[in-house]
């Protein structure tokens, strides 16, 4: 007999709210190759459970994550899709990772047209507090938070030479010879967006005509969606640098969602040797991702999800299985 529920659980008509698959909203996550960033994705599933987050987790993987990871993310009741990678257009660019060539086949995601609103997060991404609202944003808007460029990943930049960073535009102004001021960056390892056939099209096109840059598709999505970029609070989505480049802009227990993506900080690698991971912070968010990794509680439980999936929010492990659509890709540039 299914628990008795308040009928306040529904919409209020009695009718039973339709569930994740059906509301067309999700979290997506994008995992490549051999190595441990499925670690990164197994606790990203576990800390969107811990949240009671009410929308499945999407891992876009490209064809070299081998089938063990493939079964320990749908052990997790993450909805698996394989992807085509996609490459930027011939180039001799020095990415600032070299492993970044591979970040373009995020694109792949505007392709999922069976949801109408998703929020990406990297693999090296944790949510700490729920973030389902973010999925009832006002559509027409692509939403993230402002980068810093003040890493030495940035000496690249015009910004990094000049020492300024739009998180204190007020320290060192932009000088007026270099003309405006560079237009507001965000940082890609999170960003809430709608999957589009047309922008995804428009996407793959225009990235056949870009010269690659170093922070790759970070760079490219910058300037696709300059027109529509709407900053959202930090909170969102710490870039763990903020605590010592900018740490008059960070209230930690307020920050609902961190990024580990200062170098020497992914947790499941961590030495604790790299600069800045000697911080007493950096140690703590560190054992904070630990602590939801390990937690066995945490774990999908295909049988609880059945149950609860007539009341509210799940989606049963068998949705894993979901094959990519067939649709037709435009053929990824050639590689690089
Ligand atoms: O070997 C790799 C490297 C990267 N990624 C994915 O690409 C994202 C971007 O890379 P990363 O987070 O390392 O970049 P950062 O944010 O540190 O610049 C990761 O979060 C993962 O989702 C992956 O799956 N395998
Ligand atoms: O492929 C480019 C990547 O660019 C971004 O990472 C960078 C960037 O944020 C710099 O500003 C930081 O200095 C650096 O530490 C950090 O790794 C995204 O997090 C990642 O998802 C991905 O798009
Ligand atoms: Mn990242």
């Amino acid at each position: 007999m299914a628990p008795e529920i308040a009928m306040d659980a529904f919409t209020g008509t009695g009718k039973v709210p339709m569930t994740p698959v059906d509301s067309g909203r999700a979290y997506v996550t994008f995992l490549a190759g051999t190595g441990d960033y499925y670690k990164g994705v197994v606790g990203l599933a576990k800390g969107l459970r811990k949240v009671k987050s009410a929308y499945p987790l999407v891992v876009a993987i490209l064809p070299d994550v081998p089938e063990e990871h493939r079964e320990i993310l749908r052990s997790q009741g993450c909805i698996v899709r394989e992807i085509d990678p996609i490459y930027p257009p011939d180039n001799h660019v020095q990415f600032a990772m070299a492993y970044y060539v591979i970040n373009y086949s995020k694109l792949r995601i505007w392709n999922f047209e069976e949801y109408k609103k998703m929020v990406y997060l990297d693999a090296d991404i944790q949510v700490y507090e729920n973030i389902d609202h973010l999925l009832d944003t006002p559509n027409g808007y692509f939403y993230a938070v402002m980068d810093c460029f003040c890493e030495k990943t940035w000496s690249h930049s015009p910004q990094y030479t000049v020492g300024y960073c739009q998180q204190c535009p007020d320290k060192v102004t932009w000088p007026a010879e270099m003309g405006s001021p560079p237009p507001l960056y965000f940082n890609a390892g999170m960003f809430v967006f709608e999957p589009n056939r047309f922008t995804y099209e428009n996407l793959l096109q225009t990235l056949t005509v870009t010269p690659p840059t170093p922070f790759a598709e970070q760079d490219f999505l910058n300037m696709f969606f300059q027109q529509t970029y709407k900053p959202i609070p930090l909170v969102y989505n710490l870039v763990l640098a903020m605590l010592w480049r900018h740490p008059e802009n960070v209230e930690l227990d307020k920050v609902k969602v961190v990024h580990y993506c200062a170098a020497g900080s992914k947790p499941w690698r961590f030495t604790g040797k790299e600069a800045n991971m000697e911080r007493e912070d950096i140690k703590m968010l560190v054992n904070k991702w630990w602590d939801i990794y390990n937690d066995a509680s945490l774990d999908f439980n295909a049988e609880e999800s059945e149950v609860s999936e007539e009341n509210t929010f799940s989606i049963p492990s068998i949705m894993a299985a979901v094959p990519e659509p067939a649709v037709s890709y435009i053929p990824a540039p050639s590689a690089a």
